[in-house]
Formats: structure tokens, C-alpha cells, sequence
């Protein structure tokens, strides 16, 4: 029979389930003993409820043996026993099992795909002599073989650790590689450190200092009669830039590796394309890059991809996809936050300008606007939003932990409510033209009644982000589907399901790829969820640093409280009134997150806070 893949669900098994599991294995004449006492590891994979497949592992502390991996004899050959194992080692990588083992006797060259080796039988690891398939439930003639999945070579150790984007958090990933005395080589695309950043040098950030500044980079800078910031002042962009990333970057011990003008073109493992496998782990990382016009490799042993996603505008367009004729009135469109008050006012001074958008970003460009307008009143600004629910970018009001963050929000309220913008609510934005000297955008509101506006001089796009993944286009990631970000972080963060932009400190184990040794941080590891603060992005790079450096310990440990937003919800699409799901903390429950089965939404795996910020919550 041939079965669509997409049809068959994994799920864990229970004690319930013995009976299909037992009534596979044995039609597939694999041993039953000890099967029995290790249901819990098994992971079954079903077909409209019917279980069509198992596996399970068995885990002996640092090492696991694989064993009944068995399909419904109609059914092989399709891909279940694949889907199986892949999930299989990703949890076994996940909860940093050093290495799987196996016995066989029918299926060697199957396994050899996947990178298991043969192995001598004296090298039997003694942990794993206490399971039954080593007490004689699989025959002598059975094939050790071994798959490591931790182990950092010798040469390799050697190698420095690529990290990509010099911006805040790659910066700290930097600083927690020096502290560690890991080599490192830091590549950033702009002409100095902080280019991202230092294009919306002059927004005022509504997070204080005291979130803005590494701890590792502080520390690192003290000695050299550096002061911190006051805490509590909030600095624009630039100012984070030249007060703590120039002077960090300039420090003997970073400066000689951070190679400024430096592109990241791809990343992929030397001598293997994304379908090899075998071998694949102990192989160094490739970074190729370009600097003054000449392409060169960097060799890695690590690639920490911090290089955001600012330079990625999402459209105008209301599908994701440019409106029709965006693209011929680029010169019209401003992508970002632009300099109104400062810079680029003779471009907006007087003029028509239409902002679309529902986040902080648009926000800010409104509320400059606006000044701009009272000073200069022939200036006239619009705002299109494609969602009626405007809670996220209102905000918490007094209740954000961030006093400024919830003053935006109020004020951006307040401009609207005065009508001192043309307001246009649930606007999907399908064509721009140009007619004569101005714009003509079009579009269908929420009814799918057409909308014109026209004699629009100028649009400023800030619509979000999303990241560029053709550069890791060689490796093996696991992507949330829909928010391209870090597959176990979609649950976290997904903005269908809660608007809290509070989200759960998280490290390594949530940031890891099929892919060891690369990881996304920042606000890339996001990917296109609109709410990131930078100390998360600094709390996640030194968790990474800190797994690469072996300190599981340190990498586990959660250092980071982040300030509520006060807009919690379970039910973003409810509106400007919905909010306030803050309810009771849910039990405090370990930080890990559990990759094998991600649930989005709001649960404990999703937007539960850390066990240590007993301040408000949401979606309890
Ligand atoms: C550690 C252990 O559990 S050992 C026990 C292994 N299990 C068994 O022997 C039970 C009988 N076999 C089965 O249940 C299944 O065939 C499994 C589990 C071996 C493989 O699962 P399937 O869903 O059938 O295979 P899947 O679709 O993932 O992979 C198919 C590919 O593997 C190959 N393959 C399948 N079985 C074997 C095998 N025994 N030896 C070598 N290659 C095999 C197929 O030829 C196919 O290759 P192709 O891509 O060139 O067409």
C-alpha cells in the first residue's frame, strides 16, 4: 500500500500501547524482552490512530541504544522508518546523549545511512551490558555499530568559533568566548561593528541601559577604566553603538579578530553537501565570505549566526509578497525608521506620508511625524494597519515593565484617538502605482471592499523583518514553519497565539539544529515573530558559548529576567480590548523544552515564565 508521509503522526508511546508495539516487533521478528520495561523512550508513528511504526531508546546515561525500529510490513520502504529515526537522534542531540548504539542483524546498511558505524564488540560501552538486547535477547551474530554525536575532535578544538554579525549580541557571544578562552573570528558585513544598529542610530530604545549592556562585555571593558552607562537611561541606537560596542571591539584581545567588511555568503561543512551524513559531526564548518572583493573560507569548529534581520525588510505588500508595483516605487519607500526629525526631514517635511505597519517601529515613525507635522502643519502623515488588533503595538500602558515601551503604545493611541492621522484599520495593501508626482496605493479592507488612497507622497514600510536563510541554505536546520525561526522556539513566540512579547529566557537546547555546532541567536533566531529584546539575545549567546565550551552546567542555567510587557494574551486577534490573560503562575517546571513534541500556544511550553520571575505572567 503506499501511504502519503505527510499522513503519519509521532507521538511518545504509552503503557497502553504495548500490545500494537508488541504485535509489531513481532511480525517483524525483532526481540520483545526488555521492550516492555522501556515503553516510555518508544516513539511510535501512527497512521489514522493505528500505529504503523515504532522506535525506541533506551538510555544508559551519557550513551543510548537505539533498538526496535520496526515498520508494518505493507508499509515500508516509504519513509516512516526514516521519519523515526531522524526524530529519534534530534532528541537524543537534544538532551546531549553522547552517543547512540545499536545491535543488528537485518538492517546494517540501513543504519550506515544515518552515519551509525560498525563497532568491535569489546568496545560495548559497560553501561550499556546491563539491557536486555546485551543479555542475549539479540543473537551473537548481531552488528554493533555506533553513531557519536558529542565529541569535539582534537584538530577541531583548535579552530576558532565563527561568529557571524558583530551587532550587541554577536558582540557578546564574543565577549563569552574570550571569558571562556575559546578562539574566535568575528565577521561583520558593515564597514564597523553595530552597522545595523547605527542605521536607526537616533530611535530612542524603550529598554534602559541596564538591558543594553553585555554583562560579559562589561565585565571585560572595566578594567580598562570603562563606566557603565546609568541604568536607567534610555539610549538611542547610536549611543549603544559607540558607548559600549566601539570600545568593546576596539580591546587587544577582540580587535585583531573582527573583520570588518566582511560578508557571510554561506555556511556549509567542509567536504559534505546537506545530504551527506556519514562523518558529517567531526567535519569543520566552511564560512565562506567576502571582504574587499575577494571571496575567502574561514575553517570553524562552531558558526554562531547573530546577523539579525534588519537588512530583510518584510513588504508593503499585505501577502508577504511585494504589492504589485512596490518595486517601481522604491525611491518612494523607505524601509525602516527613518531619520524624520533629523537627516531625512526635508524628505517628509510638508509632504503626505502613508506608514504601514502595527509595530514599534511604525509607532516611532508616527509619533516623529506627527511632531514634525505641528512644527511644519503642511506635513500629513496616514496610517495603514492590515489587523484591526492593535493591542500588541498599543501596548500595556502602565503595566509594561518598560516604562517607555508602554508610553509609545499610549501615545501612538492618543494620536490616533485625536485624529491627528488619517487612520486606515485592516488595510491589505495590493498595488502601488505611481500617478504623476504621487502614489496611488490600493488595497481591500477586512470585508474585502476595495480601498484608494490617493496623493500619498512618500510610504515608510515597518512591517517587520524576516531572515535571510540563504546563507545556512547548505545546513541541516530545523525551522519553525511559519515564523522561520528556531524550530523550538515557534511555540514560544508565535504571535497567532499569545501577544505577550514576555518571553521564557531560553539557551542552547532550544536554539540546537540537527546541525551540532550552529546555532542562531538574536533576533534571527526569532525569525519573522515581531518582539525581541536585545538581553535575550545576550542571555542566549552565553548559553551557546557556554554549550561549546562543554559547560553544560552553566549553558542549562537560566540568568535572565525579562521585563513583562503587561499585554499578555491568549487571544491576540481579540482586538484593542483584549488582554490582561495574566493569570496565576503555572507550576514552576524545567527550563528545557521539550523538541520532541513542540505544542504552540499557551501552555507550559509555550510563554510560561522562568522558574525565578515571580512577577506577573501570562496565558497561565
Ligand atoms: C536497531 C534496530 O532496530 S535493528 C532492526 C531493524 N528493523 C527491521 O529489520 C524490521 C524490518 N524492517 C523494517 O521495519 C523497516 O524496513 C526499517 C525499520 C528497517 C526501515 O524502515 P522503512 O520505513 O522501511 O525505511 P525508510 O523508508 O525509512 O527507508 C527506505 C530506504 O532504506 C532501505 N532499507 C530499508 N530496509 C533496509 C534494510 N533492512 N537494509 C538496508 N536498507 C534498507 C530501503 O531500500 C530504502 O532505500 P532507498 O531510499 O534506496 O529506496
Amino acid at each position: 500500500m503506499l501511504l502519503n508521509t505527510s499522513t503519519i503522526s509521532l507521538r511518545q508511546a504509552g503503557a497502553s500501547d504495548w500490545p500494537a508495539v508488541e504485535a509489531l516487533l513481532l511480525v517483524n521478528k525483532l526481540p520483545t524482552e526488555g521492550a516492555q520495561a522501556h515503553l516510555s523512550t518508544y516513539l511510535l508513528a501512527t497512521s489514522n490512530g493505528e500505529v504503523v511504526g515504532c522506535a525506541g531508546a533506551e538510555v544508559y546515561g551519557q550513551v543510548a541504544l537505539l533498538r526496535s525500529v520496526a515498520v508494518a510490513p505493507g508499509l515500508q520502504k516509504q519513509g516512516i522508518g526514516r521519519l523515526l529515526v531522524e526524530r529519534l537522534l534530534l532528541e537524543a542531540r537534544s538532551r546531549d546523549i553522547a552517543a547512540l548504539y545499536l545491535l543488528t542483524v537485518t538492517a546494517p546498511e540501513y543504519f550506515a545511512q544515518y552515519g551509525f558505524k560498525r563497532m568491535k564488540n569489546e568496545d560495548t560501552p559497560q553501561a550499556l551490558k546491563a539491557s536486555a538486547e546485551f543479555q542475549g535477547a539479540c543473537p551473537a551474530c548481531a552488528a554493533l555499530m555506533a553513531l557519536t554525536l558529542r565529541e569535539a575532535p582534537v584538530a577541531d578544538a583548535a579552530l576558532p568559533v565563527a561568529v557571524l554579525g558583530a551587532g550587541p549580541v554577536g558582540l557578546a557571544a564574543v565577549a563569552q568566548l574570550v571569558e571562556r578562552g575559546l578562539p574566535f573570528v568575528a565577521l561583520e558585513a558593515g564597514g564597523q561593528v553595530g552597522a545595523n544598529l547605527l542605521e536607526y542610530g537616533h530611535v530612542q530604545l524603550f529598554s534602559p541601559w541596564q538591558f543594553n549592556v553585555d554583562v560579559a562585555m562589561a565585565r571585560l571593558l572595566a578594567p580598562t577604566g570603562w563606566t557603565a552607562p546609568p541604568a536607567a537611561e534610555l539610549p538611542q541606537a547610536g549611543d549603544v553603538v559607540e558607548r559600549v560596542l566601539q570600545p568593546f571591539a576596539a580591546l587587544p584581545r577582540v580587535a585583531p579578530f573582527v573583520k570588518l567588511g566582511a560578508r557571510v555568503l554561506a555556511v556549509s561543512r567542509e567536504g559534505f553537501d546537506k545530504v551527506k551524513s556519514a562523518g558529517r559531526d567531526q567535519a569543520a564548518f566552511l564560512v565562506r565570505y567576502e571582504q574587499h572583493g575577494e571571496v575567502h573560507e574561514l575553517r570553524a569548529r562552531a558558526v554562531i549566526d547573530a546577523t539579525g534581520t534588519w537588512n530583510q525588510p518584510n513588504p508593503v505588500g499585505a501577502n508577504g509578497l511585494h504589492a504589485i508595483g512596490e518595486a517601481q516605487a522604491r525611491d518612494r519607500i523607505f524601509y525602516g525608521i527613518p531619520d524624520v526629525a533629523g537627516a531625512l526631514r526635508s524628505r517628509y517635511e510638508g509632504r503626505r506620508t502613508l506608514v504601514v505597519g502595527a509595530g514599534h517601529s511604525a509607532a516611532n515613525a508616527l509619533l516623529v511625524l506627527a511632531d514634525l507635522a505641528k512644527q511644519s502643519p503642511a506635513t500629513r502623515l496616514a496610517w495603514a494597519v492590515r489587523s484591526p488588533a492593535l493591542q500588541r503595538v498599543f501596548g500595556g500602558g502602565d503595566a509594561d515593565a518598560l516604562p517607555a515601551r508602554g508610553a509609545l503604545g499610549s501615545s501612538l493611541r492618543r494620536l490616533r484617538d485625536g485624529g491627528a492621522l488619517e487612520f486606515f484599520s485592516g488595510l491589505r495593501v495590493t498595488h502601488i502605482e505611481r500617478m504623476g508626482s504621487q502614489l496611488r496605493v490600493r488595497g481591500v479592507d477586512t470585508k474585502q471592499q476595495p480601498v484608494v488612497i490617493d496623493g500619498i507622497d512618500e510610504i515608510i514600510c515597518a512591517t517587520g523583518q524576516r531572515p535571510n536563510l540563504a546563507l545556512s541554505s547548505e545546513l541541516r536546520l530545523k525551522l519553525d514553519p511559519w515564523l522561520e525561526s528556531t524550530e523550538a522556539l515557534g511555540p514560544l513566540i508565535d504571535p497567532n497565539l499569545h501577544s505577550c512579547g514576555t518571553v521564557r529566557p531560553h539557551g542552547h537546547r532550544e536554539l540546537a539544529h540537527p546541525e551540532p555546532g550552529f546555532y542562531t541567536v538574536g533576533v534571527k533566531s526569532y525569525g519573522r515573530a515581531p518582539t525581541f529584546l536585545m538581553a535575550t539575545g545576550f542571555e542566549q549567546a552565553r548559553s551557546v558559548v557556554a554549550a561549546l565550551a562543554g559547560d553544560l552546567s552553566a549553558a542549562d542555567r537560566v540568568e535572565l529576567v525579562l521585563p513583562e510587557t503587561g499585554v499578555c494574551s491568549s487571544d491576540p486577534a481579540g482586538g484593542e480590548a483584549a488582554g490582561g490573560c495574566c493569570g496565576p503562575a503555572p507550576a514552576a517546571e524545567p527550563v528545557a523544552v521539550a523538541v520532541a513534541a513542540p505544542k504552540r500556544g499557551c501552555g507550559p511550553s509555550s510563554c510560561a515564565p522562568a522558574p525565578q520571575s515571580a512577577a506577573t505572567r501570562c496565558c497561565g
